[in-house]
Protein backbone atom coordinates (compact mmCIF):
# COMPACT_ATOMS: atom_id res chain seq x y z
CA UNK A 1 0.00 0.00 0.00
CA UNK A 2 1.35 3.59 -0.89
CA UNK A 3 1.88 6.46 1.54
CA UNK A 4 -0.48 9.48 2.20
CA UNK A 5 -0.23 11.76 -0.35
CA UNK A 6 -1.26 15.51 0.54
CA UNK A 7 -4.41 16.92 -2.10
CA UNK A 8 -5.46 20.57 -1.74
CA UNK A 9 -8.50 22.12 -2.07
CA UNK A 10 -8.16 26.28 -1.57
CA UNK A 11 -5.01 27.91 -1.60
CA UNK A 12 -4.61 28.11 1.85
CA UNK A 13 -1.57 26.33 3.58
CA UNK A 14 -4.02 24.68 5.60
CA UNK A 15 -6.62 24.09 2.74
CA UNK A 16 -5.45 20.36 2.25
CA UNK A 17 -6.26 16.99 2.54
CA UNK A 18 -4.01 13.31 3.53
CA UNK A 19 -5.22 10.75 0.76
CA UNK A 20 -4.00 7.14 1.32
CA UNK A 21 -5.93 5.46 -2.15
CA UNK A 22 -5.42 2.02 -3.68
CA UNK A 23 -4.59 1.95 -7.00
CA UNK A 24 -2.52 1.09 -9.65
CA UNK A 25 -1.94 3.83 -11.46
CA UNK A 26 -2.63 7.57 -10.59
CA UNK A 27 -6.05 7.80 -12.37
CA UNK A 28 -8.88 8.27 -10.01
CA UNK A 29 -11.51 6.47 -11.83
CA UNK A 30 -9.20 2.82 -10.71
CA UNK A 31 -9.97 3.85 -7.25
CA UNK A 32 -12.61 1.86 -5.33
CA UNK A 33 -15.42 4.38 -3.71
CA UNK A 34 -15.57 3.14 -0.18
CA UNK A 35 -13.78 5.84 2.26
CA UNK A 36 -12.65 6.61 5.61
CA UNK A 37 -12.65 10.20 6.35
CA UNK A 38 -11.27 12.08 9.12
CA UNK A 39 -12.22 15.68 10.46
CA UNK A 40 -9.48 16.49 13.57
CA UNK A 41 -10.20 18.28 17.19
CA UNK A 42 -7.95 20.91 19.09
CA UNK A 43 -10.70 23.15 19.59
CA UNK A 44 -10.98 25.35 16.59
CA UNK A 45 -7.65 26.71 17.04
CA UNK A 46 -4.84 24.14 17.94
CA UNK A 47 -1.99 23.33 15.28
CA UNK A 48 -0.90 20.53 17.21
CA UNK A 49 -3.89 18.88 16.15
CA UNK A 50 -4.00 18.19 12.14
CA UNK A 51 -4.46 15.52 9.52
CA UNK A 52 -1.98 13.42 10.79
CA UNK A 53 -4.18 12.71 13.94
CA UNK A 54 -6.16 10.67 11.71
CA UNK A 55 -3.60 8.75 9.66
CA UNK A 56 -3.38 5.59 12.33
CA UNK A 57 -6.83 4.98 12.03
CA UNK A 58 -6.69 5.20 8.12
CA UNK A 59 -3.46 3.43 8.16
CA UNK A 60 -4.85 0.37 9.95
CA UNK A 61 -8.45 0.47 8.14
CA UNK A 62 -6.46 0.29 4.51
CA UNK A 63 -4.08 -2.49 5.92
CA UNK A 64 -6.82 -4.61 7.06
CA UNK A 65 -9.37 -3.98 4.00
CA UNK A 66 -7.91 -3.92 0.46
CA UNK A 67 -10.56 -1.91 -0.88
CA UNK A 68 -11.10 0.62 1.40
CA UNK A 69 -9.41 4.12 1.33
CA UNK A 70 -8.80 6.94 3.52
CA UNK A 71 -8.70 10.67 3.70
CA UNK A 72 -7.96 13.17 6.91
CA UNK A 73 -9.17 16.80 6.32
CA UNK A 74 -7.30 19.96 7.23
CA UNK A 75 -9.24 23.34 7.93
CA UNK A 76 -8.44 26.91 8.17
CA UNK A 77 -8.16 27.70 12.05
CA UNK A 78 -9.17 30.26 14.79
CA UNK A 79 -8.19 33.09 15.35
CA UNK A 80 -7.56 33.29 11.16
CA UNK A 81 -11.36 31.86 10.83
CA UNK A 82 -14.19 32.02 12.86
CA UNK A 83 -17.29 30.46 12.23
CA UNK A 84 -18.64 29.29 9.57
CA UNK A 85 -14.95 29.83 8.02
CA UNK A 86 -14.34 26.36 9.67
CA UNK A 87 -17.32 24.30 8.32
CA UNK A 88 -17.15 26.18 5.13
CA UNK A 89 -13.59 24.66 4.88
CA UNK A 90 -14.67 20.62 6.06
CA UNK A 91 -17.91 21.11 3.75
CA UNK A 92 -15.68 22.19 0.30
CA UNK A 93 -13.21 19.65 1.43
CA UNK A 94 -15.68 17.00 1.35
CA UNK A 95 -17.14 18.10 -2.05
CA UNK A 96 -13.70 17.97 -3.02
CA UNK A 97 -13.11 14.46 -2.09
CA UNK A 98 -16.36 13.25 -3.35
CA UNK A 99 -16.39 14.49 -6.58
CA UNK A 100 -12.49 14.04 -7.17
CA UNK A 101 -12.20 10.31 -6.29
CA UNK A 102 -15.84 10.17 -7.19
CA UNK A 103 -16.79 8.62 -3.50
CA UNK A 104 -19.98 6.63 -2.93
CA UNK A 105 -19.97 5.36 0.39
CA UNK A 106 -17.85 7.22 2.83
CA UNK A 107 -17.84 6.56 6.90
CA UNK A 108 -17.00 9.91 8.37
CA UNK A 109 -14.94 10.11 12.02
CA UNK A 110 -14.80 13.34 13.64
CA UNK A 111 -12.78 13.96 16.96
CA UNK A 112 -13.13 16.38 19.47
CA UNK A 113 -14.64 19.98 17.61
CA UNK A 114 -13.73 17.31 14.53
CA UNK A 115 -17.05 15.52 15.91
CA UNK A 116 -18.74 18.73 15.81
CA UNK A 117 -18.17 19.40 12.40
CA UNK A 118 -18.58 15.71 11.22
CA UNK A 119 -22.54 16.35 12.25
CA UNK A 120 -22.45 19.98 10.88
CA UNK A 121 -21.74 18.49 7.62
CA UNK A 122 -25.16 17.30 7.60
CA UNK A 123 -26.71 20.71 8.24
CA UNK A 124 -24.95 22.97 6.46
CA UNK A 125 -24.26 23.09 2.93
CA UNK A 126 -21.92 25.00 0.47
CA UNK A 127 -21.59 28.35 -1.34
CA UNK A 128 -24.17 27.12 -3.73
CA UNK A 129 -26.98 25.89 -1.10
CA UNK A 130 -25.26 22.13 -2.10
CA UNK A 131 -25.52 19.58 0.76
CA UNK A 132 -22.66 17.08 0.59
CA UNK A 133 -23.46 13.57 0.34
CA UNK A 134 -24.20 12.29 3.95
CA UNK A 135 -22.07 9.24 5.42
CA UNK A 136 -23.23 5.99 6.00
CA UNK A 137 -21.82 5.86 9.10
CA UNK A 138 -20.90 9.09 10.95
CA UNK A 139 -18.76 8.25 14.36
CA UNK A 140 -18.27 11.12 16.97
CA UNK A 141 -15.01 10.63 19.49
CA UNK A 142 -14.38 12.58 22.63
CA UNK A 143 -17.04 15.07 20.58
CA UNK A 144 -18.33 18.54 21.13
CA UNK A 145 -21.68 18.70 20.03
CA UNK A 146 -22.76 21.90 22.03
CA UNK A 147 -21.42 25.15 22.55
CA UNK A 148 -23.04 26.15 25.84
CA UNK A 149 -22.87 22.16 26.83
CA UNK A 150 -19.15 22.39 26.61
CA UNK A 151 -19.09 26.15 28.48
CA UNK A 152 -21.14 24.60 31.53
CA UNK A 153 -18.50 21.69 31.84
CA UNK A 154 -15.59 23.71 32.10
CA UNK A 155 -15.73 27.70 32.47
CA UNK A 156 -12.96 28.44 30.71
CA UNK A 157 -13.40 26.81 27.67
CA UNK A 158 -15.07 29.80 27.12
CA UNK A 159 -11.88 31.21 25.82
CA UNK A 160 -11.74 28.72 22.57
CA UNK A 161 -15.53 28.66 21.77
CA UNK A 162 -15.66 32.49 21.76
CA UNK A 163 -12.58 32.70 19.60
CA UNK A 164 -14.42 30.47 17.30
CA UNK A 165 -17.23 31.60 17.39
CA UNK A 166 -17.42 34.86 19.04
CA UNK A 167 -19.69 36.19 21.98
CA UNK A 168 -23.42 35.54 21.06
CA UNK A 169 -25.15 32.38 22.24
CA UNK A 170 -27.61 32.49 20.07
CA UNK A 171 -25.72 32.17 17.49
CA UNK A 172 -24.02 29.64 19.24
CA UNK A 173 -27.06 27.62 19.15
CA UNK A 174 -27.66 28.04 15.53
CA UNK A 175 -23.61 26.65 15.15
CA UNK A 176 -24.43 23.62 17.72
CA UNK A 177 -25.96 20.56 16.06
CA UNK A 178 -27.61 19.12 19.72
CA UNK A 179 -28.58 22.60 21.00
CA UNK A 180 -31.91 21.76 20.57
CA UNK A 181 -32.31 23.67 17.18
CA UNK A 182 -32.24 20.44 14.90
CA UNK A 183 -32.76 16.91 14.93
CA UNK A 184 -31.66 14.24 12.55
CA UNK A 185 -34.80 12.50 10.90
CA UNK A 186 -35.22 9.23 8.64
CA UNK A 187 -37.77 11.25 6.72
CA UNK A 188 -39.81 14.41 7.45
CA UNK A 189 -42.76 14.89 9.00
CA UNK A 190 -45.65 16.20 7.11
CA UNK A 191 -46.44 19.00 9.02
CA UNK A 192 -43.51 20.49 11.70
CA UNK A 193 -44.93 22.96 13.83
CA UNK A 194 -43.84 26.20 13.72
CA UNK A 195 -41.64 25.82 16.77
CA UNK A 196 -40.31 22.23 16.01
CA UNK A 197 -36.27 21.75 15.79
CA UNK A 198 -35.43 21.94 12.19
CA UNK A 199 -35.68 18.57 11.09
CA UNK A 200 -32.38 17.06 9.30
CA UNK A 201 -33.08 13.76 6.82
CA UNK A 202 -30.45 11.38 7.38
CA UNK A 203 -30.69 7.72 6.75
CA UNK A 204 -27.04 7.03 8.24
CA UNK A 205 -25.96 5.36 11.48
CA UNK A 206 -24.57 7.56 14.01
CA UNK A 207 -21.79 6.20 16.34
CA UNK A 208 -20.59 7.77 19.52
CA UNK A 209 -17.13 6.75 21.02
CA UNK A 210 -16.26 8.57 24.21
CA UNK A 211 -13.69 7.62 26.24
CA UNK A 212 -14.52 7.43 29.89
CA UNK A 213 -10.98 8.25 30.75
CA UNK A 214 -11.19 11.97 28.87
CA UNK A 215 -9.69 14.12 31.16
CA UNK A 216 -10.66 17.46 29.29
CA UNK A 217 -14.82 16.17 27.95
CA UNK A 218 -16.35 13.80 30.22
CA UNK A 219 -18.85 10.98 29.52
CA UNK A 220 -21.64 13.39 31.75
CA UNK A 221 -21.62 15.82 29.48
CA UNK A 222 -21.55 16.27 25.15
CA UNK A 223 -22.27 12.25 24.55
CA UNK A 224 -25.58 12.50 25.98
CA UNK A 225 -26.21 15.80 23.96
CA UNK A 226 -24.95 13.64 20.65
CA UNK A 227 -27.55 11.00 21.64
CA UNK A 228 -30.64 13.76 22.38
CA UNK A 229 -30.83 14.79 18.13
CA UNK A 230 -31.86 11.51 17.73
CA UNK A 231 -33.80 10.65 20.43
CA UNK A 232 -36.21 13.67 19.98
CA UNK A 233 -37.89 12.27 17.51
CA UNK A 234 -40.72 9.44 17.14
CA UNK A 235 -39.07 5.68 17.22
CA UNK A 236 -39.95 5.44 13.50
CA UNK A 237 -38.12 8.35 12.29
CA UNK A 238 -35.18 8.13 14.59
CA UNK A 239 -31.95 7.77 13.06
CA UNK A 240 -30.02 4.43 14.70
CA UNK A 241 -27.47 5.57 17.22
CA UNK A 242 -24.72 3.39 18.72
CA UNK A 243 -22.93 4.44 22.16
CA UNK A 244 -19.38 2.58 22.83
CA UNK A 245 -17.20 4.11 26.12
CA UNK A 246 -13.63 3.29 25.46
CA UNK A 247 -10.51 3.85 27.45
CA UNK A 248 -7.49 6.46 26.89
CA UNK A 249 -6.85 10.27 27.54
CA UNK A 250 -9.00 12.70 25.20
CA UNK A 251 -6.00 13.26 22.23
CA UNK A 252 -4.73 8.98 23.38
CA UNK A 253 -8.10 8.12 21.44
CA UNK A 254 -7.64 8.50 18.29
CA UNK A 255 -4.68 6.76 17.73
CA UNK A 256 -5.56 3.53 19.56
CA UNK A 257 -6.29 -0.12 18.35
CA UNK A 258 -10.45 0.24 20.12
CA UNK A 259 -11.17 2.88 17.67
CA UNK A 260 -9.87 0.98 14.96
CA UNK A 261 -11.59 -2.48 15.94
CA UNK A 262 -15.35 -0.02 16.64
CA UNK A 263 -14.61 1.31 13.00
CA UNK A 264 -14.29 -1.82 11.37
CA UNK A 265 -17.35 -2.99 12.53
CA UNK A 266 -19.08 -0.74 10.52
CA UNK A 267 -16.91 -1.41 7.17
CA UNK A 268 -19.61 -3.77 5.73
CA UNK A 269 -21.83 -0.66 5.68
CA UNK A 270 -19.57 0.89 2.92
N1 LIG B 1 -5.28 22.00 22.90
C1 LIG B 1 -6.45 22.79 22.72
C2 LIG B 1 -7.50 22.39 23.71
C3 LIG B 1 -8.37 21.36 23.14
O1 LIG B 1 -8.15 20.84 22.08
C4 LIG B 1 -9.58 21.02 23.89
C5 LIG B 1 -9.69 21.39 25.24
C6 LIG B 1 -10.84 21.07 25.93
C7 LIG B 1 -11.87 20.40 25.33
C8 LIG B 1 -11.76 20.03 23.99
C9 LIG B 1 -10.62 20.35 23.28
N2 LIG B 1 -10.50 20.04 21.93
C10 LIG B 1 -11.49 19.80 21.07
O2 LIG B 1 -11.34 19.80 19.86
C11 LIG B 1 -6.16 24.27 22.80
O3 LIG B 1 -5.02 24.64 22.80
O4 LIG B 1 -7.11 25.04 22.81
Amino acid sequence: MSEFSIVKYGNHALQQISVLAHHDSNTAAQIPPRWVIYIHGGAWRDPNNNHKDGHHLIRSLCNSDSKINGASIDYRLSPEVTHPGHIDDVIAALQFLIKTYNIKDYILVGHSAGAFLAVQSLIFSDNNGDFVLPPKVLVGVEGIYDLRVTVEEEASYNSFVSLAFGDNKNEWDLASPASGVYQLVTEKKESALKDDPKEIVYKGKVVCVHSSDDELLSLDYQPKNLEKIVNLTEIDRRVSFENYIVSGKHDEVFGRAELVQIVSKYLCLV
